[in-house]
């Protein structure tokens, strides 16, 4: 009875690279998040530690070079690689990452797993087509080249696998050099870094605490609250962590309560503020004094924003849910010291944690989002005190999400001004490495290989 249970639980745990299909595969047929189904799939299935890194990189790699995979794939399978079955081209686009962009997997390995699979899936007759595909690919892999470079958008596109429309955005917005160091840079593996609680302890007593047990750690450059962790497992799991010493953050994310500086018992808005990372930042520089009122729109992350304030032992935030177009009704005779509006956003700044944003983002999706922004702007500078300072922030590099919004927003509201001091806000030495543009803050991801974001400071006049 045991052993045929045992065998039968056996049966069901994909290997590395079934599962691995099965999870692109989702994402191609219900433009589903990668990230989201892999922590699913990973924690359903319990596979070996080996195993696990492997499903891992072989999902965000295929995403990430997606169309320079199908670029070359379309070279030898006869149907184009769009007209095949959902779950035989993710097989073949992972098999041609392995095969073409990791060394470490030998050929022969690639190809008689992924036969295997077409034989436990599908008939003779795909595993067959598998099999000869592949084999070509071996024959021929160090033969394939890009296009030549005369269409720059496309050999952009091709190059370091990015949709044209976003590429042809870049060049416009950055000129073609940079948009070229963007699109390599989100092929880039993503920093994991740390912000230290320092109402807990200070910043050198936790680099000193992780060295001691062996992390490879160092100064973040852009926050002094922050730490970037090279190597050491993973930090959900510390100590630090659990005892709310430390919060995961990307070091661009922690610029924002920086520009905000937030003073000790002010009251202060922060209007899209799930799951909290943020807020419990600006609760940890106010050292818990004061009132952050920390709102969302999606009931169901409430509990995100208290998890954390509990973790980090803060007592100054209180949690709100509503549409941010309506916090005027719920704070109708309130006004606010300062007000963060982090909003929602194209993302694009984060590609390198979220490659599947390459594949699901549309140019549609960007106006149609920057519509909202400017709306939800618009509503919660009125919540305001005069003199008072409102921070927009976005993890986009998109212009019409980001400088544009501003310059309309200041154009329909003359009472408000780009703060002048906002550059005073950053640290010293990253100021030339930051594009300052204006009074406006850009970080591109190849700056510090840190997420891409934006970050207006603005002041409203004091006598209106
Ligand atoms: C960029 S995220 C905020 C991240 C957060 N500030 C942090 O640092 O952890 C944007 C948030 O806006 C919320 N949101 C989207 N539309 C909204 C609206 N109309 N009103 C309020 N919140 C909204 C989303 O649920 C999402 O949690």
């Amino acid at each position: 009875m045991t052993s045929t249970n045992t065998s039968k639980t056996k049966k069901k745990i994909p290997t590395a690279r079934e599962l691995a299909m099965n999870i692109l595969t989702k994402v191609d047929e219900k433009k589903a998040y990668s990230n989201i189904l892999l922590n699913e799939s990973l924690n359903k299935f319990q596979l070996e530690r080996q195993e696990v890194s492997l499903t891992t990189e072989i999902v965000y790699g295929t995403i990430q070079r997606m169309n320079t995979i199908d670029y070359f794939l379309n070279q030898f399978v006869s149907k184009k690689v769009n007209k095949l079955q959902p779950w035989v081209r993710s097989l073949l686009r992972l098999s041609f990452y392995q095969l073409y962009y990791l060394d470490r997997i030998p050929d022969h390995a690639v190809v008689n797993e992924a036969v295997n699979i077409a034989k436990r899936k599908g008939h003779r007759g795909i595993s067959g087509m598998v099999n000869a595909v592949l084999r070509n690919i071996i024959r021929k892999k160090e033969q394939l080249v890009l296009p030549d470079s005369s269409n720059k958008v496309r050999y952009i596109s091709l190059k370091h696998s990015h949709p044209e429309w976003m590429v042809k955005r870049w060049i416009q917005q950055f000129g073609q050099e940079v948009a070229e160091q963007i699109c390599e840079a989100n092929n880039g593996a993503p920093h994991v870094s740390v912000r230290v609680n320092q109402m807990k302890m200070d910043r050198d007593t936790v680099i000193h605490e992780m060295e001691n047990e062996d992390l490879q750690v160092a100064l973040s450059s852009l926050s002094q609250d922050g730490i970037v962790v090279e190597s050491g497992g993973n930090m959900a799991h510390s100590h630090w962590f659990k005892e709310g010493k430390i919060s995961i953050q990307d070091e661009s994310s922690m610029l924002v309560a920086a520009i905000l500086d937030p003073k000790p018992n002010e009251t202060i808005l922060d209007c899209c503020a799930a799951p909290g990372g943020k807020t419990t930042h600006i609760a940890e520089k106010m050292r818990s004094s004061g009132t952050i009122w920390a709102n969302d729109i999606h009931p169901h992350k409430q509990k995100l924003i208290d998890e954390q304030s509990d973790r980090l032992q803060l007592k100054n935030i209180n949690t709100t849910i509503h549409d941010a177009l309506d916090l005027n009704k719920k704070f109708e005779k309130h006004t606010f010291d300062r007000v963060l509006l982090d909003a929602p956003c194209s993302g694009l700044g984060v590609i390198r944690r979220k490659p599947d944003l390459k594949w699901v983002k549309s140019e549609a999706d960007v106006k149609e989002i920057s519509k909202i922004q400017l709306d939800i702007l618009s509503r919660v500078a009125d919540l305001l005190k005069p003199g008072g300072i409102l921070v927009y922030s976005t993890c986009t590099i998109e212009s019409s999400e980001n400088e544009n919004i501003i310059h309309d927003f200041l154009q329909e509201n003359p009472e408000f001004t780009i703060d002048s001091s906002t550059s005073q806000l950053l640290p010293h030495h990253v100021y030339d490495r930051v594009k300052v543009e204006d009074g406006l803050i850009q970080v591109l991801p190849q700056f510090f290989h840190s997420d891409g974001f934006f970050i207006a400071r603005l002041q409203k006049k004091e006598n209106v």
